[in-house]
């Protein structure tokens, strides 16, 4: 089959995901537009994939853009906004030709369909680099609500969603043997993101984050933001079976699952507990965020988080 080329493959494989959404026009002009009803906002987020920084090469393209949407949607979560549209931005090694695109795009439709979202428009390079992909994810909010980083009170409750560390902790083993636990990998590959969470968030948080850096770096994030300090019970972090077996056989990948990122959970604080979230700290008054031991001893970790540069 000849090659589809730069618009074969925008007719053939984006046009179908803008399909329905009037100000995509197809994916055949200049820019598109966005209808954002009365007394809402657009909640616009920006993050980045990048081969070897953000995954490895040999993870497949369906599961690139399940990972893509999901840490956008991850962050337009953390700021209670429901999701409507995303521009998607891809820049291409030759290997990854029209099969690896038709791919890439499958996965799309079916992220598509599971979020309720649909695909405006975009841009598409070649490179001799590594595969690079981007996407703008936008929500909506009723004006003036988007949950912040700042805002967290002293005396509300931390608590995250899901559990945390596993995507690290499947980095660690991928490094070391290549020898990883199902469960962990899935976690790199596919992260979920809380999207059900956001009408909660809107309606109760006082702040929110959504961790992709590491536990600990997202925490100062927020306590920095909402000037206030924020204590994490180590024991009280929810970390799933075969993570908890992990660190059973090796405690010192206990900085791993705090400082490691890649969990695309929700950081919450709230008077209250979000539904199907786990308690692990508090805010309270100064600065700065620590994550206590057993005795309440702040652990020293050699990364709180990852950070390009
Ligand atoms: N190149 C850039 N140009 C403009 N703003 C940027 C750029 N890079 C980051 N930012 C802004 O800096 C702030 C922090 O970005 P950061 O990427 O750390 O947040 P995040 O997307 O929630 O975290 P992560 O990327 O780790 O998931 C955001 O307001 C973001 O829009
Ligand atoms: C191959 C490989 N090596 C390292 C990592 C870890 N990692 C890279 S960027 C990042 C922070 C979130 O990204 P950003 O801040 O750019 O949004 C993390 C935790 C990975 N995922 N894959
Ligand atoms: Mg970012
Ligand atoms: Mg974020
Ligand atoms: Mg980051």
């Amino acid at each position: 089959m000849p090659k589809l080329g730069e618009f074969g493959r925008i007719e053939r494989f984006f046009a179908p995901l803008a399909a329905d959404l009037p100000g995509a026009y197809g994916l055949t002009d200049d820019a598109a537009t966005v209808q954002v009803p009365h007394g809402y906002e657009l909640v616009v987020t920006t993050d980045a994939l990048v081969e070897r920084v953000h995954f490895l090469s040999t993870d497949q393209p369906e599961d690139l853009a399940a990972k893509l949407l999901a840490v956008n949607l991850s962050d337009l979560a953390a700021k209670g906004a429901d999701p409507l549209c995303y521009s998607l931005v891809l820049s291409l090694p030759a290997h990854a030709g029209d099969y690896w695109v038709g791919r890439f795009a499958h996965g799309l439709g079916e992220s598509q369909r599971n979020w309720g979202i649909k695909l405006l428009g975009g841009d598409s390079v070649s490179t001799d680099g590594p595969i690079t992909l981007a996407a703008t994810v936008m929500g909506l909010v009723p004006t003036g609500r988007m949950v912040r980083r700042a805002g967290a009170q002293v005396g509300d409750g931390l608590y995250v969603s899901g559990t945390i560390g596993d995507a690290a902790l499947a980095l660690a083993q991928f490094e070391r043997t290549g020898e990883v636990h199902p469960y962990l990998r899935s976690r790199y590959r596919r992260p979920t993101p809380r999207v059900e969470l956001a009408g909660w968030v809107r309606d109760h948080a006082h702040a929110a984050i959504d961790i992709s850096d590491g536990l600990a770096a997202d925490c100062s994030h927020l306590a920095r933001a909402s000037n206030v300090r924020c204590e994490i019970d180590a024991a009280l972090v929810p970390l799933s079976e075969p993570a908890a077996a992990l660190l059973a056989s090796e405690p010192a990948l206990r900085d791993r699952v705090l400082g490691g990122g890649d969990d695309y959970e929700l950081l919450i604080a709230a008077a209250q507990a979000p539904p199907g979230t786990t308690r692990v700290g508090r805010v309270i008054a100064g600065e700065g965020a620590e994550i206590l031991d057993s005795a309440g001893v702040p652990i020293t970790l050699a990364r709180t988080g990852w950070t390009h540069g």
